[in-house]
């Protein structure tokens, strides 16, 4: 591997968790909002690549300090002893997650979390023992109970927990309130209400594999009829409760463990855990080298096909450091999109890629699809944010229908494509709002009125062949060669292949007409123009119409509070409390109050969506000024919705929090000016919100210029 290929690989995984470069300029602050641990600025870094060639060799020196820190670290942490070929036990990982909670060093974290896992290795019988123990111990670690892209997720109402408590710990509902509104957290509320019931004879303890199935089976039930199940299998799993247990099972299905692990650290934790006991079986010794590559290894694969049930699978079977020649691209399998950089001008793209050869292509207004052709001839079309759609989406099924057809040699593939709203008489493109009017739930084809085109953009696999390792030149090559343009349903991206700036002007004043939002920029040739899932690349830029008018580029940011409205606004909500993510630490950072933008039925309909989500408190993960009254707002929400939101500036502000780690001595944050209401992003889940250190990048850029 070259190192530009190797920086690639490395920067897949971490890609979109923003620059390590500026992210290392900048020392952490402990949250001031929050009394949870706050993490060292040493021992937090992230292994973010950036694209420089000096970082690249910066980057493999920390790594390798990395993995002699981990490997030097062994015997100094305890986890609790299992015995060999017994089911694990719940209270044992409960131990763990306990000693999670309390340790703030990132790297003791991972120390924790792979002696664990090691443990679990060594005390399962047999390698299927090994596979299952090992998926079900990491799914209950990182709190989900199946891939991300499958779509089951824990999170279940405050109310019908605390339902649940009171059947189950015979304390009433006023008590239970009461405590939880002086502890804002349900799993304390669960230790304390435990460890207050005397106990009659000794349950039979909980084990791993049964929490975990009942988990799985809470998250899938559904309709109104599945409340008292679940209150009534809740209720089974809190008698084998201790009281430790009740905190961590209630924080489990409540959706958050608070146990501040970030899953990007779980990954290295395992390739940890995985390549000593490979070794230790071989009676090798782990170098600092072979750790290194281990995790390597376990990122590229879980950038390539983010399940882990196949990843810990294949590093059992075949060995942690032959991942990747197990773990790529399968159609069926959601890969993380690759996502482009904004700039300003043509002229910052000329100087941005001097000497390189790139490619302009219309930037549609649309939806992302990733659209998969199985071997079984069966559709999935994946959303931004890995969502399954495909069931909105039945008049695309004819289409891949129509593709085979027309050539009967296309098995498999994986397109990256915007999904635009099509106008079939004029023959032309409708904006976005329109085809936000589609229906998103039970569509039957028949009944479908706004038409959709897919505007193909690149191919990252076909016929079973993963192409991400192949330029972008080539991967288009693929498209053209394979796929035929069918008019009105399916087409490629229009492009231009210039270096010109008059030529290129012309083309996004085209791609303007033809309502696009203006062009994305990629290189072509080369390293430089892989296919980087999960990465925010400088090897894709965007330059949309509004950048050109000195509007930045659009936030997307999540509602995490509402102020009572006045005047017209009365009996509804008069404007919103928003946030940026902070993906290292999952908190959501108060940026800004908006009022502006909003129609009356968009409040109106706004009311109807998130009166249901309102919170008696707000979450441990909001961070705002608690010290300051102005700070919060009337009421707040469990964080589900994002705003798109357009912005005059950025400003530094003490009332608001974004960012505030990254900036001095994190007395400030960043906020906006003028925010104005665009439209709801219900493509991106939460988590894909606009980050701090974007928000805080944008406001340096700003600091810069003027
Ligand atoms: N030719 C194209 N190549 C790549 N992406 C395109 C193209 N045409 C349209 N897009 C869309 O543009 C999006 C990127 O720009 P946009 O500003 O809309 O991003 P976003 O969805 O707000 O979020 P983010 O930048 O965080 O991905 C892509 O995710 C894709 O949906
Ligand atoms: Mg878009
Ligand atoms: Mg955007």
């Amino acid at each position: 591997m070259t190192a530009t290929q190797k920086q690639q690989t490395l920067s897949r995984f971490f890609g979109s968790q923003g620059e390590r470069c500026m992210a290392k300029k900048r020392s952490r602050s402990p949250s001031p909002a929050s009394s949870k641990k706050a993490p060292k600025s040493d021992d937090t870094k992230e292994s973010t690549p950036d694209d420089s060639v000096a970082d690249v060799a910066d980057d493999a020196k920390e790594r390798l300090i990395d993995a002699k820190e981990l490997l030097k670290m062994d015997s100094e942490v305890k986890v609790p002893d299992m015995a060999v070929g017994k089911p694990i036990l719940y209270s044992k990982l409960c131990e763990v997650f306990e000693a999670l909670e309390k340790e703030s060093g990132r790297l003791k974290c991972i120390e924790i979390a792979s002696e664990m896992f090691s443990h679990v290795l060594d005390t399962s019988e047999n390698q299927e023992d090994q596979i299952r123990n090992l998926v079900e111990v990491n799914y209950l670690t990182i709190n989900r109970v199946c891939p991300d892209y499958e779509g089951l997720e824990l999170g279940l109402g405050e109310t019908l927990l605390m339902k649940a408590l009171a059947t189950g710990t015979g304390r009433s509902m006023q008590q239970l309130k009461k405590d939880l509104g002086e502890y804002g957290d349900i799993g304390l509320v669960a230790q304390k209400s435990r460890s207050k019931q005397s106990l009659m004879f000794k349950p039979q303890p909980l084990t791993v594999s049964q929490v975990f199935k009942n988990l799985k089976e809470i998250a899938s039930m559904s309709g109104a009829s599945s409340q008292n199940k679940k209150i009534a299998m809740i209720n089974r799993m809190l008698t084998s409760c201790d009281s430790r247990e009740a905190k961590f099972l209630m924080r489990s299905l409540e959706g958050t463990l608070r146990i501040q692990f970030a899953e990007k650290s779980v990954v290295v934790a395992l390739a940890k855990a995985l390549v000593e006991h490979e070794m230790k079986q071989r009676g090798q010794k782990v170098t600092p080298a072979i750790l290194s590559e281990a995790e390597e290894q376990m990122k590229e694969a879980f950038s390539q096909t983010p399940n882990y049930e196949l990843i810990i699978e294949s590093a059992i079977k075949y060995g942690t450091l032959k991942l990747m020649d197990h773990c790529t691209l399968k159609p069926g399998i959601p890969l993380k999109p690759m996502l482009a950089k904004p700039t300003k001008s043509i002229t910052e793209i000329l100087n941005q890629f001097e000497n390189q050869e790139f490619t302009c292509e219309y930037k549609y207004d649309g939806e992302r699809a990733q659209v998969h052709l199985l071997p079984d001839r069966t559709l999935r079309v994946y959303s931004r944010s890995s969502e399954n759609m495909t069931q909105r989406y039945p008049d695309l099924i004819p289409v891949m229908e129509e593709l085979q057809r027309l050539n009967p040699e296309v098995k498999s593939f994986i397109l990256d494509c915007e999904c635009v709203a099509w106008d079939k008489k004029q023959e032309k493109i409708l904006p976005f709002q329109i085809l936000s009017t589609r229906k998103r739930k039970d569509v039957k084809e028949e009944d479908i009125t706004v038409q959709v085109c897919l505007f193909a953009f690149d191919i990252l696999l076909y016929n079973g062949e993963s192409l991400l390792q192949k330029s972008l030149k080539e991967r288009r090559q693929y498209m053209y060669d394979n796929l035929k343009v069918i008019p009105g349903k399916f087409r490629f991206s229009e492009k231009l292949d210039s270096s010109d700036l008059d030529v290129i002007t012309k083309f996004l004043d085209q791609s303007v007409k033809d309502s696009c939002e203006g062009l994305m920029i990629k290189t072509l040739n080369g390293t430089n123009s892989l296919y980087e899932p999960s990465k925010r690349s400088r090897n894709w830029l965007k330059l949309k119409k509004d950048y050109l008018e000195g509007v930045g580029d659009s936030l997307d940011l999540v509602v995490i509070g509402a102020y009572v409205g006045k005047g017209k606004r009365t009996g509804g909500y008069g404007g919103f409390l928003l946030a940026s993510y902070n993906p290292d630490s999952g908190e959501f950072e108060a940026i800004c109050k908006i009022g502006t933008g909003f129609s009356e039925e968009m409040l109106a309909s706004l009311f109807e969506k998130l009166k249901p989500t309102q919170l008696d408190e707000p979450k441990a993960s909001f961070v705002y000024d608690k010290t300051n009254p102005r700070a919060a707002p009337d009421i707040w929400f469990e964080p589900t919705t994002l705003f798109e939101v357009k912005v005059a500036d950025f400003t530094e502000s003490p009332l608001y929090k974004c960012g505030y780690s990254f900036l001095g001595d994190g007395s400030k944050g960043v906020s906006l000016r003028f925010p104005r209401f665009v439209r709801i992003r219900d493509d991106k889940s939460v988590e894909d919100a606009t980050t701090s250190e974007q928000i805080v990048e944008m406001y340096e850029k700003q600091a810069h210029l003027s």
